[in-house]
């Protein structure tokens, strides 16, 4: 059997140990921009003979679109490893690639400092409500319409999944004093846990001074965070996202952030990313980045490696380094 590898998308740091591979595998394939339906048409027209085993990059989403069911199907039968480069991987269609018996792999933990570094940027800096501090600085306005901020020491921090960033998160902001709590599909082991407390859903909502969404992106967690969850809330509460945006109903939080409910938010993520809600981008009391909570030199050379090991490993012994949780039950079967 041929045992080719595809590269959808560019590398940045490590276009050396990606060629490396080539001792491996049987045949380098590259797919380094174009349109969906290019992908497609060259796809089906045989273009990737043999692949066995695909790197998705980073930004490769902008070339193929989402990997589901019509793409699988437009790819040879003898992929098996899809190795996909970021820690959420929402675009990929997971439970369709264990039915045809693809296995997938994302980059956890070599992510978890980088976007912890983030939500910690964007806490304190919503703490502070420090947008119209850098505004008024720029603006030759000094303080400008200067108000005092908050202290996390003493305040208490709901983390919402309490996975790698989530923990990386935990630690951090225990070095600034606060107390920690989290909700989790599961509850931690107490190793794990580090004195963190577990409590449900309704009891983070109703006594976190701060919300920290860390938790993945899926049918089942769109729009977690609504309406009325933020009714069930402290008033005054600070909400950072570091994780996907669509798992917050944004008209409901600029509503909430008008009101008061939501004293200020410190956003890396959106709903529909790169359009921001006009009403987050008129909000004072709003801290937004545009979604780069990895973008660091060190970081992505770590991610761009760790999706070439996965690669290797599945070209070499069949198997992911870093497959995804849901095939973990079913990877005897992949
Ligand atoms: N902003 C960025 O640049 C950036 C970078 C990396 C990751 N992310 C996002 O952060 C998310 C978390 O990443 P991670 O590496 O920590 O993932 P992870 O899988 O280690 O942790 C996710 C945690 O969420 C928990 N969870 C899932 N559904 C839940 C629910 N309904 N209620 C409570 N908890 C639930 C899981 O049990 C798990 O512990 C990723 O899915 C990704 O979308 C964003």
């Amino acid at each position: 059997m041929t045992r080719s590898a595809l590269l959808i998308g560019a590398l940045t740091h490590t276009r050396k140990e990606w060629e490396q591979l080539g001792g491996v595998a049987d045949k380098l394939y590259e797919y380094p921009s174009g349109t969906r339906e290019e992908f497609l048409s060259k796809s089906k027209a045989g273009a990737f003979e043999g692949i066995y085993a695909l790197y998705r990059s980073n930004d490769s989403n902008k070339y193929t679109g989402n990997f589901d069911e019509e793409l699988l199907d437009a790819l040879p039968e003898s992929l098996k490893f899809i190795c996909h480069n970021g820690a959420g991987y929402d675009n990929i269609d997971v439970p369709a690639c264990t039915k045809r018996g693809i296995a997938v792999s994302s980059t956890p933990i070599a992510v978890d400092d980088a976007t912890a570094d983030v939500a910690m940027f964007l806490m304190l800096g919503a703490l502070r409500n420090i947008t119209p501090s850098f505004q008024a600085v720029r603006q030759g306005k000094w303080r400008g319409n200067f108000a005092l901020g908050h202290d996390p020491k003493n305040k208490v921090l709901g983390i919402l999944g309490m996975g790698g960033i989530g923990s990386a998160v935990a630690q951090r902001a225990k070095a600034f004093g606060m107390k920690i709590q989290y909700h989790n599909r599961k509850q931690l082991s107490s190793e794990k846990e580090e004195g963190a407390k577990y409590v449900t859903f309704d009891e983070l909502l109703a006594t976190s001074d701060v919300l920290s969404l860390n938790l993945s992106l899926n049918p089942s967690t769109r729009h977690i965070i609504g309406k009325q969850e933020f009714e069930k809330m402290k008033d005054g509460i600070i909400i950072v996202n570091t994780a996907r945006g669509p798992l917050i109903d944004e008209a409901a939080l600029v509503d909430a952030l008008k009101n008061g409910k939501v004293w200020s938010a410190g956003l890396d993520v959106f709903e529909e990313e790169p359009k921001i809600h006009s009403g987050l981008l008129e909000a004072e009391n709003v801290v937004l980045l545009p979604h780069m909570g990895t973008a660091t030199y060190e970081t992505q050379r770590d991610m761009e490696l760790l999706v070439l090991d996965n690669l290797k490993s599945a070209i070499q012994s069949d198997k992911l380094l870093t497959q995804v949780p849901e095939q973990k039950k079913d990877a005897a079967k992949i």
